[in-house]
């Protein structure tokens, strides 16, 4: 499948990644997420601490931190499953205006729906109130994009876990979300299915052009895969990273290598600053 904003952004793919997202023209529907002084706390936890943070609409961001750092708490903020301590988060469509977009999580488990098929799984991500071959036919779709058409029929057990994970993944997308999070989506996959997934989620964000906020344990998979790193730690911004390729990424390169290196020290608090 090809879109506008994949043709355009391969126009531009000699230059360098961060400057080409910005210069992409996202979607309609994509959105700009906007984090002033934003605090969490749990009683006396204070987990998010005055957090500042313009994502353009667009962008693919990765968030990484120590255990506990407050990751999922960001994320679970952003998407509306949590309210902030104090601050704002605001979401802007391209014009600038307030926006609410519609946002989509996926989780490290697929929490599939084991009684119902692989197809009848996406359509859940529609909501009620759609017609039922129209569903049916955005669920082909996106299931093609995800490399599962073979498996509409399929009953999630009979599916690996990634595949099951490419299930959740197509039920995120198949409302075309103006906003993607990832919580640690591919956690539990083996090293070789993480590699592929890794590949699928950048070319369907390079095809679908959606705002991404990525949560991962992973500072390679971090590098790979986003414009931009966001260090957290004990709540605050530690580092806020460029990663200045085009998409998509060779693993092995030695300039992302170096820039893990960078992302390491500053998890680790031994450097690797601005
Ligand atoms: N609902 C909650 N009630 C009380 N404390 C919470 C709640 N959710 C998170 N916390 C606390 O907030 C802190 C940050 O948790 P969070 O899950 O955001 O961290 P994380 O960086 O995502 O961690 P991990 O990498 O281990 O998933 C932790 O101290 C956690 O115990």
């Amino acid at each position: 499948m090809t879109s506008i904003a994949h043709e355009r952004f391969h126009a531009a793919a000699d230059e360098p990644a961060y400057e080409s997202a910005a210069k992409r023209i996202a979607p309609a529907g994509a959105a700009a997420i906007s984090l002033t002084g934003l605090e969490k706390s749990f009683g006396t936890n204070r987990v998010l601490r005055g957090i500042n943070l313009h994502i353009p609409a667009g962008q693919f961001v990765a968030v990484i931190g120590k255990s506990g750092c407050g990751k999922s708490t960001l994320l679970r903020i952003l998407m509306g499953l949590d309210e902030p301590s104090a601050g704002e988060l605001h979401f802007e469509d391209a014009e600038g205006a307030q926006a609410s977009p519609n946002a989509r999580i996926v989780f490290q488990e697929p929490r599939l729906l084991p009684w119902l098929s692989v197809a009848d799984n996406v359509v859940v991500g529609l909501g009620d109130g759609i017609d039922r071959r129209a569903a049916l036919k955005a669920t082909e779709a996106v299931l093609a994009e995800v490399q599962l058409g073979e498996k509409t029929g399929e009953w999630p057990a009979r599916l690996s876990g990634g595949q099951r994970q490419r299930v959740a993944l197509a039920r995120a997308l198949v409302s075309r979300p103006g906003v993607l999070a990832l919580d640690e989506p591919l956690g539990a996959l083996d090293a070789l299915t993480r590699i592929s997934m890794q590949e699928l989620i950048n070319r369907v964000w390079r095809e679908l052009g959606f705002t991404t906020v990525l949560v991962t344990h992973d500072v390679s998979e971090a590098v790979h895969l986003a414009d931009r790193v966001i260090v957290l730690d004990e709540g605050r911004i530690a580092l806020d990273l460029p990663i200045p390729y085009p998409h998509p990424r060779r693993h092995g390169n030695p300039d992302l290598a170096e820039l893990e290196g960078r992302l390491l020290a500053a998890i680790l608090g031994t450097g690797g600053g601005h």
